[in-house]
Order: C-alpha cells, then structure tokens, then sequence
C-alpha cells in the first residue's frame, strides 16, 4: 500500500535486474553513466531522489522478502549479493554517486551522473536502482520548463519595458492535474524555483525562501451560492478590501461571460478603484482570448485599466502563452493586462523520452564498455569521466590521463566504502535555494556536451573493434 512504498529498497529494480547477477560474466567494478540524450535541461530531484533511496538500511528481511517475491515471478532473487551488503557494508550500497550540481544546464548527451561501485564484486549495484534514479526526469522536465518559461518572460518584460508585475504573469494552476502527490510535490517546487505565482498552497512547506504568491479568487462554487451574479462579484470586492487584500479574480462565466463583460464591467471596475482592489476577469470557457481582449476593450473605454486586469487558465501550456500574447500585441493589448493560469498544461507533456533519459554502462568486465545502437542518440560514453566546465562549455573528459585546467563539475552526493555510514549530500529547503540561485545563472546556449579528443579516440577504437 502506499505508506510502505518505501519499506524494501530491493524490491525497487525492474525484475529482469534479478537474473543479471548470474547473466553476467563479471561483477567486480562498474561504471555507469545517467544521460539526458536529446535535449538540454536542468537537472532538478535526483539528489533527494537517491538519498532517500540508499539511505535505507538494508537488512537480512528485506532480502528475506524480496527471495518471497522474487518467488512468485518465478524467479530467484541474486540473495548471496545482497547478503554481503548486510554483513560486509553495514547494509549500504558499496557505491558512490557523482552528479552535476542540480539547477545547472546540461546540454544534450550529457552524462549528468556517474555511478560505479567501491567496492570489488558490488558492480551490479550500480543499476540495481535505475529505474528510480530515472524517476528525476520529471521534477527536471518541469524544473526545465519552468526554465524556459522563466527566460520567455524576462526577454518579453525587456522587450516592453515594463516592471517586475510582469513576472507574476503565468500563475500556477497545477495541482489538481497530478497523479499523485509525488508528481505534485516535484512539479510545484520545480515551479517555484522560476516563477512566481502558484496555487500550489503545499509548497509554501517544502519551498519556504521561495519568492511566491497568490490571490483571493472567486471558484464558480461560489459564484453558484448568489441568487444575484453580481451581487457575488460587489460582495468579492468589498469582502476583498475588508480584509485588506488588494486584488481578487473573478470567475466571468458561471452563465454568460458576454453579460458580465458588456453589462456589469464598468460597474465593478468602478466599485474596485473605489475600495482600491483590482480584479482580475477570468475567463473559463468559449474563445477566452477574444474574451479578455473585450475586457481589455470595456475597461479602456471606461478608464479603468488601472482597477482590471485577466487571467486566462482554461486549457494553458507554454505554447499556448506563446501564442495568445503574440495574438494581444497583434490587438495592442499589452501584455501585462492579461495573466495565465497554467494547469496541467505544465507538466503533463513530460515523459522519460522528452529529454532522452537513460542510465548506460561505460566499464565493466575490466575495459571501457560503448553502445553504438542502431541510431546515433543512443550512442554512450565509454569509460568513467570527468566532466569539466572549458571556457565556458562542459566538457566530457577521459577520467585518467587528461590533463585540465578546466573547472571540475562533478559533486559527490552519495558514497560509501562498506564501513559505517555513508557520505551523502542532503536534499532540503536550503539545498532548494541553493539550486533556485544557480538556475538563475544559467545559460541555455550549449546545445551538446563537448567530448575530449581522448573520449572520441576511445570511442573510434571500440568502433574499430565492433563496428
Ligand atoms: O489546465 P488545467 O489542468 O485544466 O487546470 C485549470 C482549470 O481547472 C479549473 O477548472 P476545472 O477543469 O476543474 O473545471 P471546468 O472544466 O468546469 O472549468 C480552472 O477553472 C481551469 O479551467
């Protein structure tokens, strides 16, 4: 059940990892590489993602359960190999884990991570865990378009010159659109280290330097109570300013929208500068654009675009911003008029292949180790790496045997030797700020990561003998 998703760190694999201890011809030293193929991205949520995992203690029932386990696939569980974690490692994975530092670019192929065993005969430690290791494609695919939304709203506030206001103008709206509290939980705190605006209400507990916000707003719930619509929205306005809030949104099409725009516009819009609200139309159904460039229109006429504004949250994604903002410069409505509310639009285009995940081994059996495939994105790295920052750009180089005076980018975040307690670097509210500072820096323009001549004359040697 969920409370116990946790409780058996081995029975956390794919099955067929059970049979690749006795598939294998050799054991003693791995080295594997977690890569984001296709696209550059931040990477965001593998450190708490590992931590968590391999600070659990393993110990004999665990190993006990997952042979009962192992049992009913039909299988038999890799017992002695676990059974030495316990008594020769103090139930720790005998592996380190290295990874660049998290809110940081990384350009398409590069080897974000780099996992290998400390200690001889634990290779197949190192993707015991591989597919929870992948689970941080999506806080990193959200935290990447958050990124990205970041980026298209600063060039858009340059390009019109206007204040920092602009920056609360895509608002999250995500919360009910997730699977689970897990996704919500990664999603929000992605969304937070970019923007500003969020209804993600639970954030505010794990996020708590983060910069963001949100507003009173009508739900059609209450709209729905008022015998009288506009009653509902003088009410929201003056129950706004008794409490002593300053904007609330109004929810425009619990019955006709076109009503609300052309008849009671002007009335509320007067009635908010008078209790020194704003508020915000919002549009949720129909053609919301057109919508919003007609409030846009009403509030002109009658003066009062300092007391209204719009949010539109039906149907929002990143594309659709885009799109709608290039349709208001093209009416003359600036920009700042209008807010979004992004829902599920955020997140739910963001799967494992959508910056290309994969965990691919680089060592193993004593040599380096390449998959060539029968496509060139699937190509992996041989032999373990330093990854180094040269003039800027991040660099793949061999790990022995190169000389640099590039910038080491690698940080360990978990490893242990087999003795005591292993080292890791904990995730938290001060890591999460650290992660939002170092986003902030960013610079998306490497496309893909450079490899060393020494990496591509290996690379050309294992083609030699394989291809
Ligand atoms: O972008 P999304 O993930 O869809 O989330 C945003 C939408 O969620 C809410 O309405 P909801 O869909 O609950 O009800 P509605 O269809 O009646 O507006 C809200 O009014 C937005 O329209």
């Amino acid at each position: 059940m969920l409370n116990t998703l946790r409780n058996n760190p081995l029975l956390l694999t794919d099955s067929y990892n059970l049979s690749h201890a006795r598939l294998k011809c050799n054991m003693d030293w791995e080295v594997s590489h977690l890569y984001n193929r296709k696209e550059g991205m931040i990477l965001y949520g593998f450190r708490e993602t590992v931590t968590e995992l391999l600070s659990i203690q393993i110990t004999e029932a665990h190993v006990v359960e997952a042979e009962r386990c192992a049992a009913m696939q039909g299988l038999a569980f890799p017992s002695e190999l676990f059974r030495r974690v316990v008594s020769e490692c103090n139930g720790y994975a005998p592996i380190a884990v290295e990874s660049v530092p998290e809110g940081t670019w990384c350009p398409a192929g590069t080897p974000f991570a780099q996992v290998y065993n400390t200690v001889e005969g634990f290779g197949e430690l190192v993707t015991w865990w591989e597919g929870m290791f992948m689970h941080a494609y999506f806080p990193s695919g959200c935290a990447t378009e958050a990124f990205h939304m970041r980026r298209y709203l600063e060039a858009k506030q340059a390009e019109h010159g206007a204040d920092d206001g602009f920056l609360w103008r895509i608002h999250s709206f995500g919360f009910r659109g997730h699977r689970g509290l897990e996704d919500a939980y990664w999603a929000g705190t992605a969304w937070n280290l970019s923007l500003q605006g969020t209804d993600d209400f639970h954030t505010t507990h794990h996020t708590p330097q983060a910069v963001i916000g949100s507003i009173a707003a009508l739900a059609h719930k209450v709209t729905q109570q008022y015998d009288d619509e506009l009653a509902c929205f003088m009410h929201a306005i003056d129950s706004t300013a008794d409490a002593g809030e300053k904007i609330v949104a109004l929810v425009i099409d619990t019955y006709d929208a076109n009503r609300v725009i052309e008849l009671y516009l002007p009335e509320l819009g007067r009635r908010a500068r008078q209790r020194g609200v704003r508020i915000v139309m919002r549009p949720d159904s129909g053609d919301v654009l057109e919508q919003a460039i007609a409030i846009y229109r009403v509030a002109q006429a009658n003066d009062l675009l300092d007391a209204v504004g719009v949010i539109i949250g039906e149907g929002m994604n990143f594309e659709q911003v885009k799109r709608y903002d290039a349709r208001l410069e093209a009416e003359g409505v600036p920009l700042a008029f209008v807010a979004y509310g992004v829902g599920s639009g955020f997140y739910n285009h963001i799967d494992r292949d959508t910056y290309g995940w994969a965990m691919k081994t680089a060592y193993s059996n004593g040599k380096d180790r390449m998959k060539f495939a029968m496509a060139a994105i699937k190509r992996s790295i041989p032999g373990r790496v330093r990854l180094v920052r040269v003039e800027g750009e991040l660099t793949a180089i061999a790990h022995e045997g190169e000389e640099t005076n590039g910038e080491e980018v690698y940080e360990t975040i978990y490893k242990h030797d087999g003795t005591g307690k292993p080292h890791m670097m904990v995730a938290g509210a001060a890591f999460w700020n650290e992660v939002r500072d170092r986003i902030r820096v960013q610079n998306p323009q490497q496309q893909a990561i450079k490899l060393s001549a020494a990496i591509e004359r290996k690379i050309a040697a294992l083609a030699e003998q394989y291809l």
